[in-house]
């Protein structure tokens, strides 16, 4: 039931590992499957006010081009949420509560890193459909034009162009995971992310740390500028939980795996998927198994 051992992509073990803690949770708890979401069961709408932009012109994208843009987006993006940290101003929100009662909080950082990484995937791919966790303003417009530049380390990994039909696209953007954490200064959880799915099917993925500027990426049976680790504990796992909608996480984590499992609260959905993976920034934490069992959406999920 643990990923280790399963040659997959970095992205799919991730994937694998909240497909499977999923199961095994429902498992365990005999809850009602609707009680936890991991794919899709939300009914939440495309976020982005900006709305289905669906690909009407027909034509065809490159996933390659899209996994540049994607980077470029989480870095720009990534700017401005280091931007309104450490200005201090975050005009912090609530719009509203979680099922599980917990604030669902939005800042400054979410909304500009939103309007760069909207318009800037917007702007390189108009007929793609894209949505976002945050209202996109549609009269705060910003074109922000794609030099047409591959990095280096995509070229290398991905050597050919790959065309898909755009309207096949969808683009998941989460322009701040880790907002909570963000609120309360705890840096190293936040995230950017950007995912692109291909008749509903994650293909690329990437996840920014922008307070370390370190950024993982990859493509489905396309390459990966990050690995798997060699290795994880099955028997007795450090296992990555929720620090802020832990709802029942910490007991169904110990009832599945024992008393002498390791449990490590951490903030963000990208920060607990890249604690399964070699990651070499310094303040990233190392788990064997992210378990998630409270609600939650696919920006936070399908980057991973
Ligand atoms: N029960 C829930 N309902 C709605 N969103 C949830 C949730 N649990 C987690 N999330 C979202 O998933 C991300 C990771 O949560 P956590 O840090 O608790 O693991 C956060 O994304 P955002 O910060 O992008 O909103 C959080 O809001
Ligand atoms: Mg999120
Ligand atoms: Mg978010
Ligand atoms: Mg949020």
């Amino acid at each position: 039931m643990a990923p280790m051992g399963i040659r997959l992509s970095p992205l799919g073990v991730a994937v694998f590992c909240l497909l499977g803690l999923g199961v095994l949770y429902h498992l365990y708890s005999g809850f009602l499957a609707g009680r936890f979401s991991l794919f899709g069961l939300s009914s939440e709408p495309g976020g982005g006010a900006a709305g289905p932009a669906a690909a009407a012109d027909g034509g065809t994208v490159d996933l390659r081009e899209m996994l540049a843009v994607s980077v470029l987006a989480a870095v720009r993006g990534g700017d401005e949420v280091r931007r309104v940290r450490e200005s201090n101003v975050l005009h912090e929100k609530s719009k509203g509560k979680t099922r599980e009662g917990a604030e669902d909080k939005m800042t400054s950082g979410d909304v500009l890193s939103n309007r760069k990484m909207f318009y800037l995937l917007k702007t390189a791919f108009p007929s793609v459909q894209i949505n976002t966790e945050e209202h996109v303003d549609a009269a705060d417009q910003e074109v922000i034009l794609w030099d047409h530049k591959i990095p280096e380390d995509i070229l290398k990994e991905v050597t050919t162009p790959k065309e898909v039909p755009a309207e096949s696209v969808t683009v998941w953007i989460d322009p701040l995971d880790a907002t909570q954490e963000y609120t309360e200064d705890l840096r190293k959880y936040v995230t950017t992310m950007v995912c692109v799915a291909v008749n509903g099917k994650p293909v690329l993925g990437v996840i920014h740390k922008p307070f370390s500027e370190y950024t993982a990426w990859a493509m489905v049976d396309g390459g990966s500028n990050v690995k798997a680790r060699s290795s994880y504990n099955e028997k007795t796992p450090r296992i990555v939980v929720s620090r802020s909608h832990s709802g029942m996480v910490r007991q169904v984590a110990l009832q599945t795996f024992g008393n002498q499992t390791t449990i490590i609260p951490a903030g963000g959905a990208g920060y607990k998927v890249l604690a399964l993976l070699d990651v070499p920034d310094k303040s990233q934490e190392k788990a064997d198994l992210y378990i998630h069992v409270t609600y939650i959406k696919k920006w936070d999920i399908c980057a991973d």
